[in-house]
């Protein structure tokens, strides 16, 4: 198997939480955090600082990686390796821009439905300030085969 190295960046602001609604590409339609490849001659924290600038104007200096998440999609031979960062001091207002549409959300009230199903097994552990490591076998979008998630 090969391996994609993906970033995923969550914003906090007290017991919101910033997400974009990804307007085109791989995942258009659903809430996420911000976040993608991890170019050559990047490290994962330059890669998460790029894709949060570029996607929502947010500039962040204290990025910290709280989970590591390995998704596969079966009969795809490509492991999604996904590190999920995360923090709370932040400059800027979050921006529209062709990739996401940025709006807060209360902890209380996270778009599950709307967002990639695994979301609901980890978000939760990040918002408890937990650390984690987790895989998910989807079957299509929709559908998860399997899937394992600790806290470390
Ligand atoms: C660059 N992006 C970062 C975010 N990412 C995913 C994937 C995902 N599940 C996987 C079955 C697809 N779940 C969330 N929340 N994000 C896809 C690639």
């Amino acid at each position: 198997t090969s391996r994609k190295v993906l970033t995923l960046v969550i914003i906090r602001k007290g017991s919101d939480i910033l997400l974009g609604m990804k307007k085109r590409g791989f995942g258009a339609g659903k809430w996420n955090g911000f976040g993608g490849k991890v170019e050559p001659g990047e490290t994962i924290l330059e890669a998460a600082k790029r894709e949060l600038q570029e996607e929502c104007h947010l500039r962040s200096d204290s990025l910290r990686e709280v989970g590591l998440i390995e998704f596969e999609f079966k009969g795809d031979p490509v492991l999604e390796e996904t590190h999920v960062l995360t923090s709370d001091v932040f400059e800027g207002e979050p921006k529209e821009t062709e990739e996401m549409r940025p709006q807060w959300f209360s902890i209380d009230n996270i778009p599950y439905h709307q967002m990639w199903l695994g979301d609901k097994y980890w978000l939760p552990l990040l918002i408890q300030g937990e650390q984690f490591k987790g895989y998910f076998l989807f079957e299509g979008e929709e559908k998860i085969l399997n899937y394992e998630l600790k806290t470390s």
